[in-house]
């Protein structure tokens, strides 16, 4: 079986009749969310909450039924990807330009589990830029402002034009050689006023699924 598609039904495990489950980004999350859709058809009762609108579109193609966020007041599983993750299960998110809402969710969520490559693990996180939703307004000044954290933070552009979120904002990927305090750096990039959250989830993920390359499953 295709290693997303094992670890996304291994996190499916998770989501019980009755539960509001998260519902995550990326093409690891699709087969977890495919998976839920099979549940559903077959009679598992749950309401999902989207973390995009690219995720919404998907779920509701599947007839899961969905919570408006305006009723969100906790969820009980979240299941979602990730970019990197170490082995205190601190992790990089945003690749796909979600961040934001993804974070969001995975806020007011009980349990949150992640699903992701093992290749994307790292001892140190630093690997992948860190994807940092921005402002469009005064963007050369925060991306300064990013700089001087010790990134090189790129605007992230597709088709020549510059990436557009679910939010209306920008996303600036910042490279970093390493990042041994997560934590410490999320709270010094939302200090910055344009920056309207950043790809660093600290001390939030539960569980951290992934295959070990020879079909069987790692969890952390
Ligand atoms: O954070 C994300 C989207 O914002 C995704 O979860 C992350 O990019 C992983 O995606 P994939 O499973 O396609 O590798």
């Amino acid at each position: 079986m295709n290693p997303k598609q094992l670890v996304g039904e291994e996190a499916a495990k998770y989501v019980k009749n009755g539960m509001v489950i998260g519902l995550g980004t990326g093409s690891t999350a699709f087969f977890a969310i495919q998976k839920i859709g099979e549940l559903v058809k077959n009679g598992l009762q749950i309401k999902g909450v989207p973390t995009s609108k690219a995720t919404e579109e998907l779920a509701k193609s599947l007839n899961i039924p969905l919570l408006a966020i305006e009723d969100v007041k906790r969820i009980d599983v979240t299941i979602d990807g990730a970019d990197e993750f170490d082995p205190q299960k601190n992790l990089i998110k945003g690749g796909g330009a979600a961040l934001l809402r993804e974070k969001i969710i995975a806020s007011v969520t009980d349990f949150y589990v992640i699903i992701a490559d093992a290749a994307k693990g790292s001892e140190v996180l630093g690997s992948f830029a860190v994807p940092v939703e921005i402002t469009p307004f005064a963007k050369e000044i925060t991306m300064a402002q990013l700089k001087a954290l010790g990134c090189q933070p790129v605007l992230r552009v597709k088709d020549g034009q510059a990436v557009v979120t679910d939010n209306q904002n920008y996303i600036a990927d910042c490279k970093f050689e390493r990042i041994d305090e997560p934590a410490k750096l999320a709270a010094k990039m939302n200090a910055i006023p344009g920056v309207v959250e950043n790809g660093i989830f600290a001390g939030m993920a539960n569980v951290v699924i992934s295959e070990d390359g020879n079909g069987g499953l790692l969890s952390l």
